[in-house]
């Protein structure tokens, strides 16, 4: 009589479980270079207002962040939240305009992009975050002077230009987040800054703020999460995404980059020069994009590399 007659969960039931269950051991298999590589280490997540386009991306994102967390890395969240601050800034009748992509940030704009971002978007990640355990804790660029910034004027066709409140990064001090990654928190930071000039409130972009972050607190890894597959080489002619580049090949491809991107290929070239160890920029709206990059080697966007990499591998 076998096992499962006598009413005993059989062998050839158990062997049957156990192949079932096979794939999920090997997945988790493939999983353990990266995360042996990655473990203790610091990764600075940038999650732009484009990517967060809905609820259940949302809530996968906080799973992947979590996800980090648990298996001993030390992610540190910064947020954006442009298309958020439009349409406060559209429901109270404030023009929004945007040059050198950067947005011309009145003091009126200013208190509505702190609202938008400190009280709105920064609030509902920790929300989300915290849905899995007492681990996210918001704070802002302000926090502990976190990031100090001074007023910014970009250069357009050789002109100076006056747009506002945006700030420009003078210092980074990480205590405040390196005691909370030492008390087990992940911190979730809006880019705000304030200026030991005038000492007032100064918008920062968030790539901006994610990269001179990454770069001072010496992460491993910069992760910007967008809408788009990642950097094209030839943007809006074609989608062929550039895989893998160093800090040189960027540096020469930067005259050619447009908008959005511009702050965004700075950050991961500043992020890389000052020692971090790659910068990647993915697409956000494919859900777990995160954990996907634990998975594929070559990563799924596109990653910036130091030009010199020793031993050869990123
Ligand atoms: N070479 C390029 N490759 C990809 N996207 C580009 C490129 N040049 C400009 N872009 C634009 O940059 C945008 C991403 O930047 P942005 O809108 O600021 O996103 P986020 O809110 O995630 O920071 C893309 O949606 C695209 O419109
Ligand atoms: C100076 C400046 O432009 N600040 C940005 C800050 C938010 C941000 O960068 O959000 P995304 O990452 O979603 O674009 C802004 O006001 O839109």
């Amino acid at each position: 009589m076998s096992d499962e007659k006598a009413g005993q969960p059989g062998a050839s039931g158990s062997t049957a479980r156990k192949h079932t269950a096979l794939p999920k051991a090997q997945i988790l298999i493939e999983a353990l270079p990266w995360l042996r590589r990655h473990n203790g280490k610091v990764v600075v997540i940038k999650f732009g207002g484009n990517a967060m386009i809905d609820e259940d991306l949302k809530a996968a994102f906080a799973q992947d962040v979590v996800f980090l967390h648990q298996a001993g890395l030390k992610p540190v969240v910064v947020h954006g939240g442009g298309p958020q601050i439009n349409a406060q800034l559209d429901k109270q009748g404030l023009v929004s305009e945007f040059k050198a992509g950067l947005r011309v940030t009145t003091p009126e704009a200013m208190d509505v992009v702190r609202m938008v971002l400190a009280g709105q978007v920064q609030r509902e990640l920790v929300g989300l975050l915290n849905q899995h355990g007492p681990l996210a804790v918001g704070m802002t660029g302000e926090d502990a002077r976190t990031i100090t910034a001074t007023k910014h004027s970009p250069e357009i066709d050789g002109e100076l230009i006056d747009i506002g409140r945006v700030g420009e990064i003078t210092d980074v001090d990480t205590g405040a987040i390196e005691a909370l990654l030492a008390d087990g928190r992940i911190p979730v930071i809006s880019s705000i800054a304030r200026s030991a000039d005038d000492h007032h409130v100064y918008n920062v972009n968030a790539d901006t703020a994610a990269a001179a972050l990454a770069a001072s607190l010496g992460a491993e890894t910069l992760m910007v999460l967008t809408d788009v597959e990642g950097l094209y080489a030839d943007w809006p002619h074609s989608d062929e995404v550039i895989s893998r580049l160093t800090v040189s090949e960027l540096q020469k491809l930067m005259p050619e980059l447009s908008s959005g991107m511009v702050p965004k290929m700075e950050g991961c070239l500043h992020a890389v020069r000052s020692g971090v160890g790659t910068a990647r920029v993915l697409d956000g709206r494919i859900p777990h994009s995160i954990l996907l990059e634990i998975f594929t080697d070559s990563g799924i966007g596109t990653m910036v590399v130091p030009d010199q990499q020793p031993g050869g591998a990123a």
